[in-house]
C-alpha cells in the first residue's frame, strides 16, 4: 500500500499531557492509536519499486516482500521508542537509538536495508550511498560498505570545507539548509539518498535536489520510517521505500 491510499489531510498533531521524561515503547501486539496521528498503516509494505512521477503517484506494483524482511521489519519496529511532544508540542519523536545499543539489532538493521535496497532499488551495483546529518549518519556509512559503495553526506549548513552546493528547506519541526561538496558526487554516478525518517519529506527533497546539481543519477530513496499521513513521499521525484510506515502511539505502562 502506497501513501497515495491514504487521506490528503494531515492531522493535527496535538497530544494529551503526557510526562515527557518517559518513553513509549512500542509494542509488538499493534495496539489501538490514542493519538491524533493517523494509526499504522496495514497491510504495509511501505515500500515500491514502482516509477514515481514527481507528483508521487506510483504506476507499478511493489513486488512480493521477502519474508526475511518482514520478519526483520517488525523485530526493528518494536525496538523504537516514542517520545510525545519531542522537540516542541504535538510532535510524537520516534527514537531509533535503541536499535544501536544492541548489536544483534545494529545488525539486524544494516541487514534489512541491504535486503531492501538490494530487492527493491535495484539489483546492479549502486555507487554512491548518500546520507543526511546526522541521523542518516549512524547506518549510511555501514550500508554503503556492505554495498561496495561510497558514502557521501549531507550537512547541515557551515560545517563542510571548500566549494558546496546549498538547499534550504522546511521540515516536520522547523527550517534549515543542507549542503554537499560540489565535487562529492561525479556526474552519472548511481545514487541511493538514506535516512531515519521521512515526515514532511523536506528534508529529503532538499537532499535530492542536491544530488541532481552534482550530476548524481537518483535511483532511489531509502528510509527506516514513513510518517504517511504528511505525504512527504509526494515531494521525492525518485522511488521511495521503506522498512516500515504509519504512526501509532504506542501503550506504555508509565501511562
Ligand atoms: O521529512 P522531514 O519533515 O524533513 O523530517 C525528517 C528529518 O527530520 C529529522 O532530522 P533532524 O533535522 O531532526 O536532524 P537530526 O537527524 O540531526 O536529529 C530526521 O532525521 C530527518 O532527517
Ligand atoms: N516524528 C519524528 N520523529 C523522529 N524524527 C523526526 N523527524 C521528523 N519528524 C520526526
Amino acid at each position: 500500500m502506497s501513501s497515495s491510499n491514504l487521506p490528503s489531510t494531515a492531522p493535527s498533531h496535538g497530544h494529551p499531557a503526557k510526562d515527557l521524561q518517559q518513553p513509549l515503547t512500542n509494542s509488538s501486539t499493534n495496539p489501538p492509536s490514542t493519538s491524533s496521528h493517523r494509526p499504522r498503516s496495514n497491510p504495509d509494505p511501505t515500500t515500491s519499486n514502482a516509477s514515481q512521477t514527481p507528483q508521487g503517484s506510483l504506476t507499478a506494483t511493489p513486488p512480493t516482500r521477502p519474508p526475511e524482511l518482514a520478519r526483520l521489519e517488525v523485530t526493528l519496529r518494536s525496538a523504537l521508542r516514542q517520545y510525545p511532544d519531542f522537540p516542541s508540542p504535538g510532535i510524537l519523536f520516534e527514537d531509533i537509538m535503541p536499535l544501536f545499543v544492541s548489536p544483534a539489532l545494529h545488525e539486524d538493521l544494516i541487514h534489512a536495508l541491504h535486503l531492501l535496497v538490494t530487492h527493491y532499488v535495484t539489483s546492479q551495483k549502486i555507487d554512491v550511498v548518500v546520507g543526511l546529518e546526522s541521523r542518516g549518519f549512524l547506518f549510511g556509512p555501514s550500508l554503503a560498505l556492505r554495498l561496495g559503495a561510497a558514502f557521501v553526506p549531507v550537512r547541515k549548513k557551515g560545517k563542510l570545507p571548500g566549494p558546496c552546493e546549498t538547499e534550504g528547506f522546511q521540515k516536520e519541526y522547523g527550517a534549515d539548509e543542507f549542503q554537499m561538496q560540489s565535487d562529492a558526487i561525479k556526474p552519472g554516478q548511481r545514487v541511493v539518498i538514506v535516512d531515519d525518517i521521512i515526515a514532511t519529506g523536506g528534508s529529503a527533497a532538499a537532499a535530492g535536489k542536491l544530488v541532481r546539481k552534482l550530476g548524481g543519477d537518483l535511483l532511489a530513496f531509502a528510509f527506516l520510517m514513513e510518517l504517511d499521513f504528511l505525504k512527504g513521499r509526494d515531494k521525492l521525484d525518485a522511488p521511495v521505500h521503506t522498512l516500515f510506515a504509519g504512526q501509532e502511539e504506542a501503550l506504555s505502562s508509565t501511562r
